[in-house]
């Protein structure tokens, strides 16, 4: 399980001071999909960065698997699997050789690291490319080897940024089926996207980010009774012209 209490994190810029998270909590329970949203700016790489490890919070803290973030990252990340749309391969090496390199780094014993890969290599349907050098794969052969990637170490909690950007509709399809395969096997997912009509159909719980701040959250009726509106992107308009508005009037 993933719990996130009160994380909050500024950064000195050269007018002032940026608040990127504010005060941010949110629970993810195992089997379940969380969708954390919002538009540029919203705080969004900055909060998957704090649980990472990789920026002290100001405040609050993050909690992977009962493991706090900033006092033990090293034990955190065991337990952390984070895919993301920029992720790369290490060109030299196999499929077969990278995969089992990220087992290692994370402290799997070698032979569960062997069995763990058949496993993966065929939900993930990469049994072919086991032997390939990782350098000459196609975007959809490399979306899927990084995907196995992530769940290597069998980390209970799973980090998804941007998951589907630049993936045509088979990679998209592939990401879908991932997530139910996470979802299936009791893992604790959050998924950070743009692609609101995405979110609808992947996810069970939301979190809509704006400034730093969680405006509304819960299941999509949930929302659907909070906002008045059916899909997520008509939520979103509302919430940045309600901004805007407010804006205004603390002009006038
Ligand atoms: N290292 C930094 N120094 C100064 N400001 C930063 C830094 N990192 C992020 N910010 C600011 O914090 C806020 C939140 O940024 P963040 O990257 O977390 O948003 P995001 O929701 O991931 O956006 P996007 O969808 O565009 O990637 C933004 O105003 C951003 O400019």
């Amino acid at each position: 399980m993933l719990q996130i209490d009160s994380l909050t994190k500024r950064f000195s810029i050269e007018s002032g001071t940026v608040l990127a998270v504010d005060g941010l909590s949110l629970k993810v329970s195992p089997g379940e999909v969380f969708g954390l949203l919002g538009p540029n700016g919203a705080g969004k790489t900055t909060t998957l960065r704090m649980v990472l490890g990789l920026l002290e919070p100001d405040e609050g803290f993050a909690e992977v698997a009962g493991i706090r973030t900033s006092s033990d990252p090293f034990l955190a990340k065991s337990k952390l699997g984070f895919v993301s749309a920029s992720d790369g391969v290490y060109p030299w090496l196999t499929v077969r050789e990278m995969l089992l390199y990220f087992a290692d780094l994370y402290g799997v014993d070698p032979s569960l690291a062997a069995t763990r890969l058949q496993e993966l290599a065929e939900v993930m349907q990469i049994q072919p490319l086991l032997d390939r050098r990782s350098g000459g794969l196609s975007t959809g052969q490399r979306q899927r080897v990084t995907l196995v990637r992530g769940l290597i170490h069998d980390p209970p909690v799973m980090l998804l940024d941007e998951p589907t950007r630049g993936l045509d509709v088979v990679g998209v399809q592939t990401i879908f089926e991932y997530i139910e395969h996470l979802r299936s096997a009791g893992k604790a997912v959050v998924v950070c996207t743009h692609r609101l009509d995405e979110a609808e159909r992947l996810c069970d719980q939301f979190g809509l980010l704006h400034q730093g701040k969680i405006r509304y959250r819960g299941s999509l009726s949930d929302l659907r009774s909070q906002t008045g509106r059916e899909h997520l992107v008509d939520m979103f308009v509302d919430l940045m012209q309600q901004e805007t508005t407010a804006g205004t009037e603390d002009l006038a």
